[in-house]
């Protein structure tokens, strides 16, 4: 891998495959590397946009539009950074040669479907999961409800974020679950998931990255647990580090050590674990930096942005802590475009925060549109001080 001056012919060129907050960071890690990027996503002046070399905005589904784009851009590196992108034509386009794709097109075709990877884990590696069903139709789907019992969990195959997502408490909540998953998913398959809920202690991220080592061969590090909770699916505060017994992170490491090793290339992997007493089990992977890991700007030396630029480019990685610090998510609040935010002086008052405002075009009321972040001793003055330091902010329309 060449590190040169960007936009040089010689220089790694990378392309970025959906370009929302975590691509963003991706893209200025890249770029302090001396790489030069090219960020897609879905629509216009998306946060990578914004700070990319340049940027591109197609349908990341279509094939045809991907392959355009990949013949004309020519990247080395091609980084999927959303759950919704043609990861076929990812394979036809490694298959080819055109580039390759971090951390390997396999990888993004099994995760990117919950069907792939959760078959991986539970059927081929033996890993400890929630019972499961797949449903293609609302009378599949209440028959594995049935069977899986109440409550439960129905999302569709391709989402994120909670998209699509519901408890079901029982029979009653099937029906609109159905209708729910297959209106709001990030790409309409028809199909769902039926997970059996676990009642875990708490449940957290492990990032693990696969980097070359000094002799060249791939080495698998762990970061420091990260505990994070979610509200409807979706991530609203994440702290680091989660305390954990030995056995516990024993077994959470061997799981991702096994799930990453399988899904192979080099790259940051958030390993997502429900953990009850010293019982763990597998829930999905992301194979690229995680929501919940944006922690990691206020706890390492190296964010996870940065190992994950650092393992793609074959660099050495550190994923070593300075601080216990934690994030809270800051929403849209409401539907608009081109909102502003009081308050940020407010909340920089608190002890030991910083704020990341992703710059996203146009808000919703769920739309994640920010992150505050924070240090402390503990981890509940760290979650302490990044709430306040969110609830200080507040949009405008
Ligand atoms: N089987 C389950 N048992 C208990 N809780 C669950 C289960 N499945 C999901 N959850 C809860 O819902 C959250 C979101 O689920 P999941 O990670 O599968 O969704 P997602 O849309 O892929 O989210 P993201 O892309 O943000 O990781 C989990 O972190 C957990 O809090
Ligand atoms: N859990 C996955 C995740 O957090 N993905 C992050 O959210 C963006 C999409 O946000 P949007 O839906 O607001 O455009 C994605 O581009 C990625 O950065
Ligand atoms: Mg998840």
């Amino acid at each position: 891998m060449r590190i040169g001056t960007p936009l040089s012919p010689s220089a790694t060129r990378v392309m970025l495959l959906g370009s929302g907050e975590l691509g963003k960071e991706v893209i200025i890690a890249l770029q302090r590397l001396g790489v030069e990027v090219i960020a897609v996503d879905r629509y216009e002046n998306a946060p990578g946009h914004q700070v990319a070399h340049r940027a591109h905005t197609i349908n990341m589904a279509d094939p045809q539009a991907l392959r355009a784009l990949v013949e004309q851009e020519k990247p080395h590196l091609i980084v999927p950074e959303i759950e919704a992108i043609a990861t076929d034509e990812l394979g036809r386009i490694e298959a080819d040669g055109l580039a390759e794709v971090i951390p390997t097109a396999r990888a993004t075709q099994l995760t990117m479907n919950r069907e792939g990877i959760r078959r991986l884990a539970a059927e081929e590696l033996g890993l400890p999961t929630s019972r499961y069903h797949f449903a293609s139709s609302l009378a599949e789907m209440q028959a594995a409800a049935d069977d899986v019992g109440y409550p439960c969990f129905v999302k569709p195959v391709m989402s994120s974020s909670g998209k699509g997502q519901s408890m079901l408490k029982s029979a009653a909540d099937v029906a609109p679950a159905w209708q729910y998953a297959i209106d709001a998913g990030r790409v309409n398959h028809g199909r769902v998931i039926v997970e059996e809920c676990i009642h875990f202690d708490y449940e957290i991220t492990l990032l693990t990255v696969r980097a070359r080592g000094a002799n060249g061969e791939i080495e698998t590090h762990f970061c420091a647990p990260i505990g994070h909770r979610q509200v409807k699916g979706d991530y609203v505060e994440s702290w680091q580090a989660q305390p954990m017994s030995d056995s516990a992170l024993a077994k959470a490491q061997d799981i991702a050590a096994k799930v990453t090793a399988n899904l192979g290339g080099r790259g940051l992997f958030g390993v997502e674990l429900f953990v009850k007493g010293d019982d763990v089990w597998f829930s999905e992977v992301s194979p690229r930096p995680h929501d919940t890991g944006m922690v990691t700007m206020a706890t390492q030396f190296q964010n996870e942005f940065e190992l994950h630029a650092r393992a793609i480019l074959g660099l050495p990685v550190n994923t070593a802590m300075h601080s216990t610090g934690a994030s809270a998510v800051i929403y849209g609040g409401m539907d608009a475009c081109g909102i502003a935010f009081d308050g940020v002086a407010e909340a920089l008052h608190v002890p030991d925060t910083d704020i990341r405002l992703f710059g996203k075009p146009e808000a919703f009321e769920r739309r994640r549109m920010g992150v505050t972040l924070a240090r402390a001793t503990d981890t509940a003055t760290a979650r302490e001080r990044a709430i306040t330091a969110a609830n200080s902010i507040k949009t405008i329309g």
